[in-house]
C-alpha cells in the first residue's frame, strides 16, 4: 500500500441489490455513493452519486442480469467520474459478508481459503452469501493487487453467552450441523449501538441498548456495555421480526406440517417463508410506505399486516428489557426504523410503566442526524439512530490494512 492510498471502497451486495461508497478515509469524505436495484428482474436501476465532483445523482433503468454485471456497471459509473477501480489511491476493498459462522469474529483480509469458507456457509445464508462471494471475484478480478477485507454481520454477536447462541435442541446433533443462533446485522448494530450511546453523551461501556434494525431484513439486538448479549435473528436471517418478505418465528411444527399436509417440498416451504411470508405475505405490499398510504385509505388488510408487525417488535422490546435488565436507550434504525414515525408510535405505546415513551412532536420529525423522540421526563431514550454500514465497514477495512 503506497502512503497516499486512503481509500476505501465498500461493497454491499445483497439478494437483489448491490449498495456502495468509496471513501477517503484520510478525512472520512464520502467520494462517491450509489446503488443498483432489481438485480434479476426486467429493470434494474442504478443510481450514482459522484460527491467528489460536485456531480449530480445519475439514474438509470435498464436490465442487469446478475450480481457480476451490476458489478461491472458499478466499476464503469466510478470511472466515468476519474474515481475508477484502477486508482492508485485506493487502499483496499471492504465487502459485506453476511455469514461468517463461528469462525469469523474479526474483519478479515480475503485469501481463498477465506472465501472457501464463505462459500461453505452458502447453506445456511442462501439469500445473501453468494451475492457477496461474486462481489468478492468481481472486485478481485478488477484489482487482484489489492488487499479485500470481508466484514461479517455475524461478528459483533460473537460475544453472546451460550444461554442466548444454543436452542434447546440435541446438543450433538446441534454440534454436528453448526446450529446455533449467529445473529446478523452486526455491523450496524454495532456502529448504532455506540452511536447511540454518543447522542446520550456517554461511553459505550457505561449503556445498555436495544437496537431495532428494521429494514427489509430486520432484527432487534440487546448491547450491554458495548458487546451483544442477544439478537433476534439465529442459525440464518430468518427467525425473529416480522419482515419485508420473511416471516420471523413460527412454531417450527410449521414446517413439518404443510410438508406432510400440503406436500408442499422443503424448498417450497423455505422460499414460502424466506420470500412470500412477512409484510408481504401478509398484505401483498412489502413497502412500509405503501403499508401506510393503504392504511390511510381503510385497508384493513394493511392494517393487520401493520399490526402484526408491531406487535413482535413490541414482544422483542419487552423480551431485551428483561435480558438487559436495565435499559438506557432503545434505538430505531435502517429504512423502517429511520422513516417510518407510525411504527415507532406503535411499537412504544403502551411501555410507560416500563419507563418508554415517545413525544408526538418530536417523532414527527425528519432528518438524517441521531435524535431522541422520548419526552424529558422518560426515564429511557428512545432515539431514531441511522446507520451506516458502508462506513463502519470502511473503517474496519481500512484500520486493518493500515494498521
Ligand atoms: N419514508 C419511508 N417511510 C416508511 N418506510 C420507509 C421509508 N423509506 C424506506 N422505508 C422502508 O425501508 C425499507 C428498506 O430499508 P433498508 O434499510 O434500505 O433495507 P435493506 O438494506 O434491507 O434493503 C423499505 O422496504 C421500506 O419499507
Ligand atoms: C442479514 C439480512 O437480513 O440482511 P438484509 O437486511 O440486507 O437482507
Ligand atoms: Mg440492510
Amino acid at each position: 500500500m503506497t502512503a497516499n492510498a486512503t481509500r476505501v471502497l465498500v461493497l454491499n451486495s445483497g439478494s437483489s441489490s448491490v449498495k456502495y461508497q468509496l471513501l477517503d478515509m484520510a478525512d472520512g469524505a464520502r467520494l462517491a455513493v450509489g446503488l443498483v436495484e432489481r438485480i434479476g428482474e426486467e429493470t434494474s436501476r442504478l443510481a450514482h452519486t459522484p460527491l467528489a465532483t460536485g456531480g449530480a445523482k445519475r439514474e438509470r433503468e435498464q436490465p442487469i442480469a446478475d450480481h457480476e454485471a451490476a458489478l461491472r456497471a458499478v466499476a464503469g459509473e466510478l470511472a466515468a467520474d476519474g474515481l475508477g477501480l484502477d486508482s492508485p489511491e485506493l487502499a483496499a476493498i471492504g465487502h459485506r459478508v453476511v455469514h461468517g459462522g463461528k469462525k469469523f469474529t474479526e474483519p478479515t483480509v480475503i485469501t481463498d481459503e477465506v472465501t472457501a469458507e464463505i462459500e461453505r456457509l452458502i447453506p445456511v445464508a442462501p439469500l445473501h452469501n453468494p451475492a457477496n462471494i461474486t462481489g468478492i471475484r468481481v472486485a478481485q478480478a478488477l484489482r487482484p493487487d489489492l488487499p479485500q477485507v470481508a466484514v461479517f454481520d455475524t461478528a459483533f454477536h460473537t460475544t453472546m453467552p451460550e444461554a442466548a447462541a444454543r436452542y434447546a435442541i440435541d446438543v450433538e446433533t446441534a454440534d454436528a450441523h453448526r446450529i446455533r443462533r449467529y445473529g446478523f446485522h452486526g455491523t450496524s448494530h454495532a456502529y448504532v449501538s455506540r452511536e447511540t450511546a454518543k447522542l446520550l453523551g456517554k461511553d459505550p461501556s457505561e449503556v445498555n441498548v436495544i437496537v431495532l434494525h428494521l429494514g427489509n431484513g430486520a432484527s432487534a439486538s440487546a448491547v450491554k456495555g458495548g458487546r451483544c448479549v442477544d439478537t433476534s435473528m439465529g442459525l440464518t436471517p430468518l427467525e425473529g421480526l416480522v419482515m419485508g418478505t420473511r416471516s420471523g418465528d413460527i412454531d417450527p411444527a410449521v414446517i413439518s406440517h404443510l410438508a406432510r399436509n400440503a406436500g408442499m417440498s422443503i424448498d417450497e416451504i423455505d422460499s414460502l417463508l424466506n420470500k412470500k411470508s412477512g409484510l408481504i405475505g401478509l398484505c401483498g405490499d412489502n413497502d412500509m410506505r405503501e403499508i401506510r398510504r393503504r392504511i390511510d385509505a381503510g385497508d384493513e388488510r394493511a392494517a393487520l399486516a401493520f399490526d402484526i408487525y408491531v406487535h413482535r417488535l413490541k414482544k422483542y422490546i419487552g423480551a431485551y428489557y428483561a435480558v438487559l435488565g436495565k435499559v438506557d436507550a432503545v434505538a430505531f434504525t435502517a429504512g423502517v426504523g429511520e422513516n417510518a414515525a407510525p411504527v415507532r408510535e406503535a411499537a412504544v405505546a403502551g411501555l410507560e410503566e416500563l419507563g418508554l415513551a415517545v413525544d408526538a412532536d418530536l417523532n414527527a420529525v425528519r432528518g438524517d442526524e441521531a435524535r431522541l423522540i422520548s419526552p424529558e421526563y422518560a426515564r429511557v431514550a428512545v432515539a431514531v439512530v441511522p446507520t451506516d454500514e458502508e462506513l463502519e465497514i470502511a473503517t474496519q477495512t481500512y484500520a486493518l490494512v493500515s494498521a
